[in-house]
């Protein structure tokens, strides 16, 4: 499987996350994205390549044009007040108030973002954009005719909204690449989210749409982020209704349980019939993950690509979620060696 990857996620270098009330360094880092290309090259997984640039037209397609002209300017009109630290939202349009976007870069970080544990700083646009150019190139590779192919993003996207920042996320990777999918000829998509974390970001993206199906299995959200949405009663609205499936579970949850759950998807996936599946790959699923509370071991991930890789669909698998660095690079090589032994 060949993996496209850009060490200009470097320019991502947050030093501040808001945690439990202080400013940790983030647990989103460079050494996650270093540690699973190690991984990849230690295992002859593939061939690794650079990305294309796309520009932002396919980022449009599924970004608004002001929330991405706010985050190009983000930073620089956050210094140009003089602002000490990490540009880090710390208001937001709360219930009853105005949703419309102020002139002040406090006012618009708070309109553009749900949390505050994601900082923007200097590197931030272009290792964002980078992001999504490794995605984009991945997805090509696959429409192109590669059964399959890993986007090594960071930073991630799955709880990116159209025009929502979040979660470590700006741009929304795997949505901009199901949308490519879409206007390259596919009919109809199916997005994949396993990562611990409720991929809220796609599922509001395409929640009205029938033409892509969005699933996620996490943590249960009214115990973990993004505390807001992934309930199960969450089955799409409109056109799209029946077209987004919410599988929760608890603290504590092993494989087992959580491989039903991956049951559920892939015969609900099977029977629509995508042209193409994208897999929002988080592995902080693990049992060791700092910020999660699943049990999965590193075997498992192994068995995980197995039933991904028995759905027999051309694959696109992008880099989203998993902080335990010591174990990220096996974990995530093993779903994708598990996909290819059973393809
Ligand atoms: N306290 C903030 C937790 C953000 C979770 C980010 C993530 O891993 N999403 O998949
Ligand atoms: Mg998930
Ligand atoms: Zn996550």
């Amino acid at each position: 499987m060949k993996t496209v990857f850009s060490p200009l996620h470097n320019r991502r270098t947050a030093t501040t996350e808001l945690d439990g009330g202080i400013l940790i360094a983030p647990h989103e880092k460079p050494s996650r994205a270093e540690t699973i290309l190690g991984r990849v090259k230690q295992e002859q997984l593939g061939e690794v390549l650079p990305p294309r640039e796309y520009g932002l037209g396919p980022v449009l397609r599924v970004h608004t044009q002001d929330y991405v002209d706010f985050l190009r300017v983000s930073w620089a009109d956050w210094i140009a007040e003089g602002k000490p630290g990490e540009a880090i939202s710390a208001v937001w349009p709360g219930r009853g108030m105005r949703h419309r976007v102020p002139k002040d870069i406090d006012g618009r970080l708070g309109y553009y973002s749900f949390g505050a544990e994601t900082s923007i700083t200097e590197g931030t646009w272009d290792a964002v954009c980078a992001s999504a150019d490794v995605a984009l190139t991945a997805q090509a590779l696959v429409a192109n005719g590669e059964s399959a192919a890993f986007a090594l993003c960071r930073p991630p996207g799955h709880h990116a909204h159209a025009d929502l920042f979040g979660g470590y996320c700006f741009f929304n990777n795997a949505a901009i690449s199901a949308q490519a999918f879409r206007d390259q000829g596919a009919k109809r998509v199916a997005v994949l989210d396993v990562d611990f974390h409720h991929g809220n970001g796609t599922q509001s993206i395409f929640y009205q749409r029938d033409d892509v199906m969005t699933i996620s299995l996490h943590g249960d959200p009214d115990l973990v982020f993004p505390h807001f949405l992934g309930f199960e009663d969450e089955t799409g609205e409109g056109p799209g209704e029946g077209f987004n499936l919410n599988l929760v579970y608890p603290p504590g949850t092993p494989f087992s349980v959580w491989l039903d759950g991956l049951e559920t998807a892939c015969a609900r996936i099977a029977a629509w019939q995508p042209d193409a599946l994208v897999i929002a790959l988080g592995v902080d699923t693990f049992e060791d993950d700092p910020i999660s509370f699943f049990k999965l071991r590193s075997a498992d991930y192994l068995l995980m690509g197995e039933r991904l890789g028995k759905l027999n669909l051309p694959t696109l698998f992008t880099m989203e979620g998993g902080y335990d660095v010591d174990a990220i690079g096996v974990n995530v090589v093993n779903v994708l060696k598990g996909f290819e032994q059973a393809r």
